[in-house]
């Protein structure tokens, strides 16, 4: 058998016919390469056609021909007995085919059907196995598809006539069980109904379009068509059912002229039937102004009509998917960067990567970044934080006497005092604690400079300059710069921050303005001596001084020491005056016992007593000395060193808590700023590296070569697409004008048909279809 050519060349008229989908199949061809090309996941497929009708009315013999093909089982008895789904799919012919078309059925798999009188066969014989011999008639479906180079990707679905006597094996509800067949297909909404009606019947009693108005209530999916034209009783004819004066239908009709049971019989092809339509309907006067409602050609450009209005629905998903993708492909392409082709660009490159990385740098320190989060601190707001909120406050918190007991004071005191006793408030303790206190503000300045330097590393890594992700090795030798520069910077920083610290530690300036002073430490040491809360701390705190002096404040009240009367400690060698002034250091040092000062004389020399006495041996004092108990004048110099080593502390706490931060600003924060573009362009912009700077990864190369080719695809595609559109719209205006088909215009805009469900168009009234799933129909 030949193959099955959407375009069969009429022998009498040598003008191609139309079939079904035939005008659409280069443009969905075309439209299919360019998805398949941009590897578009869409997918057009088209709303099915169905057939409905009573009992051989035709209903078979339209389907065939705007197929074009026989293969369907027509007779004048009952013949469609099971809907026939008939998926049609387009296929290229590809190098090595021996054969382009071939029809296969789902209840034989991978069986082939090269005759299409074989696929008639197989129909009747799929029939008679499930409906019985016997007229029954089953709602199974028998799925028939067809692939061909010449048809489009679709589904026709010829359906059991309506009948209402039931005979042979049929039930006594036939008439309801066709019924329920038939508008389970038709009612879907993507459906678009042939209702076939017979000339040579009544139309206001045609089953077909009394189901079609019940799917389709509407009228915007039914074509009306008239079959058997030929054979109306003499003297009548059917230009008023055509016309639509007897049952208006949106989309019109057609009347058409089929095979009769002679030509079937004679095996007269599809060719001679349709140049017979064709004289048939110019040989009648009534027919002749009526061109555009009849015949299979005009049925079938109707329906491509149909067909093309839905393509172009499908087109604004198509363009958004396409410039979507274009859209996603461009932004990669960005990040890919422009192949570096000369010198001087690859100068130009190198200067904007390093000034935008610069540039990146200071914002994220200036906190103008673009990146900014909003959920935590970021860049120079961390730095601050770190000053600000963890060093300042840090320091804030440290209480200078907080690692001092009254012991360690106390110890300071006498050692200081030499052998002598002290005569006024102890400068030299008080110089000696101090210090000792300062020094100790060097480790949160270092720690705190570290903080900051460690901010200034994450902030240079966090600068993403997008042209940097490319060269891998810029990105190498630009952090190493930061680092070393970094450090660089850091190294003044601790020099000062260890000057600042040195430079109050070296001298301890007793002249400050806001300094205590000794002789206010003294008084107010006394007041507080005297006061009965004692000596509180800031935090209302009793320290130990005060419990200390509230002891020997008792003591005095009690006209005791708390020592009075005992005996020195065993390791307490140092015996220590006592008395209510007895702080106030004794002018002339320590006496003995009796009051006299201690005879000197030295060591081996004898007495000279007539009467010598026997020896007092001394007890050999021990290796470690501890003072001896607390004195009242001891507590008192406890709390005056306390209060000087405050107030002297807070001096110089408040420079460190100003210096520290502005050295850090200054020599790594502020002068990495300033400093760093110039650094790297005397490191890094130097012509005989630029070659090895901008050296790209093979996979980035590799990666933006492919974008650049799918970009370029997609761009193709998207004008193609245009094209295609443009093509559809100016074909659907050539095929006639929409008033001569009763087809209302599209608007142009594509767009316009997704918003609008059911607008006014003109004067006629247009609902596009649903969009049908984007699925190809398979067997
Ligand atoms: N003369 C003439 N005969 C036609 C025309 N259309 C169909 N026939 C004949 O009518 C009979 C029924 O045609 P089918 O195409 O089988 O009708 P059908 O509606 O599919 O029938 P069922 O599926 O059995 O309901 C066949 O013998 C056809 O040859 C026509 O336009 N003119």
């Amino acid at each position: 058998m030949g193959e099955l050519d959407a375009r069969h060349v009429d022998s009498s008229s040598s003008r191609p016919s139309v079939t079904i989908g035939s005008s659409l199949i280069p443009v969905i061809n075309k439209l299919q390469d360019i998805l398949a090309q941009a590897g578009s996941e869409l997918d057009v497929s088209l709303p099915q056609v169905a057939v409905v009708g009573s009992q051989s009315s035709g209903k078979s013999s339209v389907l065939e021909a705007l197929v074009g093909r026989d293969f369907l089982p027509r007779g004048c008895d009952i013949c469609t007995r099971r809907p026939l789904v008939l998926m049609l799919e387009n296929r290229l012919p590809k190098p090595g085919d021996d054969r382009t078309e071939w029809g296969e059925f789902r209840h034989l798999p991978e069986k082939r059907f090269y005759d299409f009188s074989e696929i008639r066969a197989e129909i009747q014989a799929e029939t008679e196995r499930e409906a019985g011999l016997n007229k029954g008639v089953s709602d199974k479906q028998i799925r028939l598809k067809i692939t061909s180079p010449n048809v489009l990707n679709m589904t026709l679905v010829d359906l059991p006539g309506i009948t209402k006597v039931p005979v042979g094996d049929q039930p006594n509800d036939i008439e309801a069980r066709i019924r329920k067949m038939v508008m389970t297909h038709i009612s879907q909404q993507n459906c678009i109904i042939l209702a076939v009606t017979p000339a040579n019947s009544d139309l206001a009693t045609s089953d077909a379009l009394q189901m079609a108005r019940e799917a389709d209530p509407d009228g915007f999916r039914t074509i009306g068509v008239i079959t058997k034209l030929d054979i109306m009783d003499r003297g009548t004819d059917a230009r008023s059912f055509l016309l639509g004066k007897v049952i208006p239908l949106k989309l019109g009709y057609v009347g058409v002229v089929n095979r009769s049971q002679e030509d079937i019989n004679k095996n007269r092809g599809i060719a001679t039937a349709l140049a017979y339509e064709e004289k048939f309907f110019n040989d009648h006067s009534v027919y002749r102004g009526l061109s555009d409602h009849c015949g299979i050609p005009q049925l079938a450009r109707k329906l491509n009509e149909i067909l093309e209005q839905h393509i172009r629905m499908v087109f604004p998903a198509l363009k958004a998917d396409l410039n979507s993708k274009m859209g996603t492909v461009l932004k990669e392409l960005q990040t890919y960067g422009k192949p570096i082709e000369s010198k001087m660009e690859q100068g130009v490159i190198l200067l904007n990567i390093l000034t935008q990385y610069c540039e990146a740098f200071a914002a994220m320190v200036d906190g103008k970044s673009q990146e900014m989060s909003t959920k935590e601190l970021s860049g120079g707001a961390r730095i601050h934080y770190i000053l600000q909120s963890i060093f300042v406050k840090c320091l804030e918190e440290v209480d200078p006497c907080d690692d001092l007991t009254d012991d360690d004071i106390r110890m300071a005191i006498q050692n200081a005092s030499g052998a002598r006793n002290a005569l006024f408030v102890p400068e030299v303790p008080f110089e000696f604690l101090v210090r000792r206190q300062i020094a100790r503000l060097l480790d949160p300045s270092l720690q705190c400079l570290r903080f900051v330097y460690d901010e200034l590393m994450k902030i240079s890594h966090a600068c993403e300059v997008t042209e940097l992700q490319r060269f891998p090795v810029l990105r190498k030798h630009l952090d190493e710069v930061m680092v070393k520069f970094l450090r660089d910077g850091v190294e003044p920083a601790e020099r000062m921050i260890g000057n600042l610290i040195e430079m109050e530690v070296d001298y301890i300036n007793t002249s400050h303005p806001n300094f205590l002073g000794g002789n206010k430490a003294a008084e107010l040491a006394m007041q507080l001596l005297k006061s009965p809360q004692g000596v509180t701390d800031a935090e209302g705190q009793t320290s130990q001084t005060s419990q200390t002096a509230r002891t020997i404040r008792s003591g005095l009240l009690n006209g005791l020491l708390p020592n009075q009367g005992s005996r020195p400690q065993p390791n307490n060698e140092n015996h220590v005056s006592s008395g209510t002034k007895a702080w106030i250091p004794s002018l002339f040092g320590s006496r003995t016992s009796a009051g006299e000062p201690m005879a000197c004389r030295p060591f081996g020399e004898p007495s000279h007593s007539e009467s010598m006495p026997s020896i007092i041996h001394l007890r050999e004092p021990p290796s470690s000395l501890r003072p001896v108990q607390m004195t009242e004048n001891k507590a008192v110099e406890i709390v005056v060193t306390k209060l000087l080593l405050r107030s002297y502390y807070d001096i110089v706490r408040k420079n460190i808590q100003d210096l520290v931060p502005k050295a850090i600003m200054h020599f790594l924060v502020n002068l990495t700023k300033r400093n760093l573009h110039r650094t790297f362009i005397q490191k890094l912009y130097r012509e005989n590296l630029f070659e090895e700077l901008l050296q790209e990864h093979d996979a980035h190369v590799s990666q933006r070569k492919r974008n650049q080719e799918l970009f370029k695809v997609l761009e193709q595609s998207v004008q193609a697409l245009e094209k295609v559109d443009f093509d559809v719209s100016s074909q659907t205006s050539s095929l006639g004008t929409d008033a001569s088909i009763g087809l209302p215009r599209i608007p142009r805009t594509s767009a316009h048909l997704h918003t609008t469900a059911g607008g006014e168009i003109g004067q006629v009234s247009y609902r596009p279809f649903p969009m049908p799933s984007m699925t190809k129909s398979t067997a």
